[in-house]
């Protein structure tokens, strides 16, 4: 296999001069880095059905890293994460802030624990159960998810996780209306941000919720 590095790092450093996102070059390596490990692990672990990785660049690392601007806490924890998604490209932009990775499938969580070792991500913990089962040895701040479930869901399952001033950050392509307008009883949006991700089509937001 050829080595690709520095044609995907030329083209990630391409998309985050159109954002106003700072990245260091380390922090671009490893973003490389994680999109590499996906790519080589996907043909047995089957991560992501996205397959080429120049897409892996823009739906995955694109995607993710826009979000690292709108988290302030100290730990989040990322449910329904499956191969690292957001957190380990939020985990690489902010190497003070803890993120739990949190998937019921042992095949995903074996390969963040990989990623953790090769990229040497010490901010990482990546943990195998079901949201719903999982007690946490350590307070957290922030629940957030991608692709995972509805709001409704998301929050039942969550709520015992996340005290009463943390926060609920569900990453979603076109703004869920009719599930903000369900939202279960003693949560409340606050914060609703229209992302803008180069070159990718279509919309993407992030819905912040609190305990109300
Ligand atoms: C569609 S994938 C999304 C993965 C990633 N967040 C992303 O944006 O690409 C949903 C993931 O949630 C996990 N999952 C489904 N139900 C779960 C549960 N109850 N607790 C923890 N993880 C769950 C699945 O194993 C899967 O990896």
């Amino acid at each position: 296999m050829s080595d690709n590095t520095e044609y995907l790092t030329g083209l990630l450093t391409t998309h985050i001069k159109r954002t106003e996102l700072q990245v260091t070059k380390d922090q671009i390596s490893q973003l490389v880095g994680f999109v590499q490990m996906i790519d080589k692990w996907n043909k047995t672990y089957n991560l992501t059905s996205v397959r080429d990785v120049e897409s892996m660049l823009l739906k995955h690392i694109m995607d993710s890293i826009v979000v690292a601007p709108h988290l302030t806490q100290n730990h989040y924890i990322d449910v329904g994460t499956g191969p690292g998604l957001p957190g380990i490209p939020l985990a690489i932009m902010l190497p003070e802030t803890h993120f739990t990775l949190l998937d019921s499938l042992g095949k995903r969580v074996r390969f963040m624990k990989q990623v953790a070792y090769e990229l040497k991500l010490d901010n990482i913990q990546p943990v195998q159960s079901r949201v719903e089962d999982y007690v946490s040895p350590h307070p957290l701040n922030g629940a957030l998810s991608r692709a995972f479930a509805s709001l409704n869901d998301m929050l039942n399952w969550c709520q015992h996780l996340i005290g009463n001033d943390g926060t609920f950050i569900a990453l979603k392509g076109q703004l869920p209306q009719q599930e903000i307008d369900d939202l279960p009883a003693g949560f409340a949006v606050t914060e609703i941000v229209q992302l803008q991700v180069p070159e990718l089509d279509g919309d993407r937001h992030l819905i912040k919720i609190v305990k109300s």
